[in-house]
């Protein structure tokens, strides 16, 4: 996979319109959302540089990064005169850097895209890495490719019209690269003023964190072994989501992460160790800013099957990342179903469930 160009902007003006000479094209396309759509696109278009641009638009949030949306995008790309020498830039959230990611890269078996994420969780993570895709059969990111962008472009002056909620989502995937990374930066993340931020010291934040997510995908771009570490949460965060999802109560991916670490960092002290003192620390700081998912016991065999289904599992075991300490990973790591099932009780218990 080609080095992928990730830009903390001084001006998106300038960086976008390097961005696209160095991607020479005969038309260009921009996807939104319908609220990228309407907070973000048009300081975007006072540039002048998407003068001549398609745009596109779909339905917002994890609930349209579906099969039926991708589509629509294939058809917008194909009856509106996209080539394979055609450029795609996908502004917006995770959902449209995934999905528009995806289109790109199957739309006549590749065409060159950009990424300008507009939420704090696309800034961190999802813009940059080159994982994209869309779900599936009720499962998270069931169907996608490793298909980076040629540019991802961060103006976190959008991140002044998110929301409180959206906010935390982003920042759960900024603890998740605290915990991975070292002490220091997992210090400073529980200690941001989140009630009253400071834009200045949040831009210097996410620089720090998507530093942590480029030196790992640098490291092992197609999730053979130490990217596996940016899936620490996730096989238990995925589980809450998609069962959120069916009983259509829909959760954030950053929440259904935040509550997966809680589960992830108790197997982690059991299996391996982790200090006791910092899983209480990180589990306060998760029970103060993202309240709980409720389920009762009758839901642990759905959720076993659904964590079946993780894309680090091979022959049969449910693989997790777990952590012996802050920044000491063990990927690769594996738990029987009784002990999947302590580790939900666990959850319930210390979320007053
Ligand atoms: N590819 C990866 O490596 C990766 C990593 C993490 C998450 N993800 C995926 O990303 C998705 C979640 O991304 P997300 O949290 O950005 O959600 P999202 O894209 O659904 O955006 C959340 C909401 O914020 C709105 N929004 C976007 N920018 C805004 C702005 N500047 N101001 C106000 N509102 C704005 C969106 O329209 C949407 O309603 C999930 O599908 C998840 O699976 C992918
Ligand atoms: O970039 C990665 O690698 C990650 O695992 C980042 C995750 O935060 C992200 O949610 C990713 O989409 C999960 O991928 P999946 O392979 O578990 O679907
Ligand atoms: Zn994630």
């Amino acid at each position: 996979m080609s080095k992928q160009e990730v830009i903390l902007c001084e001006s998106l003006e300038t960086s976008l319109g390097r961005a696209i000479e160095l991607c020479p094209h005969d038309k260009l396309f921009v996807l939104t959302d319908e609220h990228t759509q309407r907070l973000c696109l048009p300081s975007l278009k006072a540039s002048g540089l998407l003068k001549d641009a398609v745009e596109i638009c779909i339905g917002a949030e994890d609930v349209h990064k579906t099969m039926e949306t991708l589509a629509s995008v294939w058809m917008a790309l194909s009856t509106q005169g996209a080539t394979r020498h055609s450029l795609l830039i996908n502004l917006g959230g995770g959902m449209v850097t995934d999905l528009g990611g995806f289109a790109a890269a199957t739309f006549k078996r590749g065409i060159s895209y950009i990424n300008i994420p507009t939420t704090l969780l696309a800034m961190v993570d999802a813009s940059v890495g080159g994982k994209t895709g869309i779900n599936f059969n009720g499962l998270k990111n069931e169907i996608g490719a490793f298909a980076p962008a040629n540019s991802v472009l961060i103006e976190t002056e959008f991140l002044r019209t998110l929301d409180a909620y959206n906010f935390f989502s982003g920042y759960a995937e900024m603890l998740k690269h605290g915990l991975i990374s070292n002490t220091a930066h997992w210090v400073e993340l529980l200690n941001f003023n989140t009630s009253n931020i400071d834009y200045t010291a949040l831009k210097q934040l996410v620089g720090q964190s998507v530093q942590v997510k480029e030196n790992i995908v640098e490291q092992d771009p197609f999730e053979h072994g130490i990217r596996k570490a940016l899936n620490l949460g996730h096989t238990v965060g995925h589980a809450f989501e998609s069962m959120a999802l069916a009983e259509e109560r829909p959760v954030l991916h950053g929440y259904a992460v935040a509550w997966g670490i809680v589960c992830e960092l108790y197997l982690s002290h059991l299996k391996v160790d982790f200090p006791k003192e910092k899983m209480r620390q990180t589990i306060q700081f998760i029970k103060d800013n993202y309240g709980v998912f409720t389920f009762d016991c009758k839901k642990y065999d759905q959720l076993y099957a659904f964590m079946t289904h993780d894309k680090k599992n091979t022959s049969g075991t449910i693989n997790f990342t777990l952590l012996k300490d802050i920044g000491d990973i063990c990927i690769n790591q594996t738990a029987d179903k009784d002990t999947i099932f302590e580790m939900l009780d666990f959850y319930r218990e210390c979320m007053g469930i």
